[in-house]
């Protein structure tokens, strides 16, 4: 198993180019199974949860090339030949999941796994079941699968959810495209994904309107066509990154980024002491004169402050002047970083859904344990500011979200290695 050994090691300096968003890629590679006809990707990352998405969409019947070094993307689902994605596959993925509304909005049929729960909380599947009986389908849970038929296919309906899903939306979205008739979809999610998720559907022919609203109104059509689509900037990549001279001082352009992916964590930023700036490359961060402040933190769906950003942000708070509090309101148990970082040196003190942590001086270097991919980057994130060597142990959750951690941090002056074992 992988380990990364970081050596804190002063201001970093240069640019790191921002990668396609693994959470936007993972949900436009199913839509493949919408057409018979060709999707290319384009700006995808290169990742192990993609190669993950890969080898599930094969193992249904798709094609799959990755060119241009994994780049590109080319999915073909011309026949789907196999309707039931194994736990096998699925229990590796959460975004496994969203080959059902695909797949049951084509064919009228599919069986796919639970997903089952990860480490960070529950994650149930409630609401995409609730979604898509909503448009016809009829569904009945067994054996640890979901088997959902429609056997006159889906038909539009009103998909009413009581809370904001990011995946329950895009299955919804998805499988609506096909459905008979219109579906309206309130209180859905606005993450920049779905906004991707739904521009690329249009250009196969979908027709929708309101993403990057509450509601969005899909009004369905017989069939979808071949398109090609750039995959949006990964903003969970882009806010990693920017809190990395945020933690060492010096100055890093993040190419490609843009403030509105990431809105409500530069307010943070800028309210901790970090200055950012937007031109035309991408985001320039850089630290003001004297320590970071500490200032609190509410997750909530886009866009509020991303969940997927609170494990990093408590690395800076490790070093922040003052006590901050972090809420987390949407995983119940996503707080696994905090006694890793505290081996370090920080303090932090976890009651349920809160954390409050109290900001020292510096941080040690200490072997550490990756238990979740967000709680991987923080580590490193952690070392990169803290005195002496930092071993990141468990590392293969860090390789299903961030391409070249080691290169690019490298890229701007950081002391970080892997070391390979058997
Ligand atoms: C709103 C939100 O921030 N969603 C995050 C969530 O998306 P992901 O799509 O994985 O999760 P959801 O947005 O669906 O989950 C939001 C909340 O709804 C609950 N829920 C979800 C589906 C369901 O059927 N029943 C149910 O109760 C979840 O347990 C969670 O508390 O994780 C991703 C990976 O970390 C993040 O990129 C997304 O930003
Ligand atoms: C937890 C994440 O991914 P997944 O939903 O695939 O587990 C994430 O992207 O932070």
């Amino acid at each position: 198993m992988d380990s990364i050994i970081v050596t804190g090691n002063g201001p970093l300096h240069g640019q790191i180019p921002i990668a396609g968003a693994k959470n936007a890629c993972l949900t436009l590679m199913p839509a493949t199974l919408l057409s018979e006809e060709p999707l290319t990707l384009t700006n995808a990352p290169r990742l192990s949860d993609i190669r993950t998405m890969r080898t599930l969409l094969e193992s249904l019947g798709a094609e799959v090339a990755q060119m241009q070094g994994g780049q590109v993307l080319s999915l073909s689902s011309h026949r789907i030949d196999n309707h039931r994605a194994d736990y096998d596959i699925v229990r590796k993925m959460r975004a496994s999941i969203l080959v059902l509304g695909p797949m049951l909005a084509r064919d009228g049929h599919a069986v796919v796994s639970l997903p089952g729960g990860c480490a960070i909380g529950a994650r149930p599947v409630d609401l995409h079941l609730q979604a898509l009986e909503a448009m016809g389908a009829e569904l009945d849970l067994r054996d640890g699968y979901v088997h959902a038929r429609a056997p006159g296919g889906l038909r539009g309906g009103k998909v009413d959810f009581p809370i904001v899903s990011v995946g329950a939306t895009e299955n919804a979205l998805m499988a609506a495209t096909l459905a008979r008739g219109t579906t309206v979809i309130s209180n859905a999610a606005r993450e920049p994904e779905i906004v991707d998720l739904a521009q690329c559907l249009r250009k196969m022919g979908a027709r929708i309107e309101g993403e990057g609203t509450h509601t969005i109104t899909i009004e369905g059509v017989d069939r979808l066509h071949g398109a090609t689509h750039a995959v949006v900037p990964d903003r969970i990549e882009l806010g990693t990154y920017m809190l990395a001279p945020a933690i060492c001082g010096g100055e890093v352009t993040c190419l490609g980024g843009r403030i509105d992916l990431v809105a409500a964590f530069c307010e943070r930023l800028d309210a901790a002491g970090i200055d950012v700036t937007e031109t035309e490359a991408g985001l320039t961060v850089a630290r003001r004169n004297g320590r970071v402040r500490a200032v609190d933190v509410v997750t909530e769906p886009f866009p509020g402050f991303p969940t997927d950003l609170q494990a990093q942000m408590m690395a800076l708070m490790c070093i922040a002047e003052g006590s901050s509090v972090l809420e987390e309101r949407i995983f119940e148990n996503r707080f696994m970083h905090a006694p890793e970082l505290m081996r370090m040196g920080a303090r932090i003190d976890v009651q349920g859904g809160t954390a409050t942590v109290t900001g020292v001086e510096t941080l040690k270097g200490a072997p550490v344990m990756a238990t979740d991919l967000r709680a991987s980057v923080s580590l490193i994130l952690a070392g990169l500011a803290a005195e002496g060597e930092t071993v990141v142990n468990r590392v293969y959750h860090l390789d299903r979200g961030y391409e070249s951690v080691e290169d690019k941090l490298s890229g701007v002056g950081a002391k970080i290695e892997r070391i390979t074992s058997q």
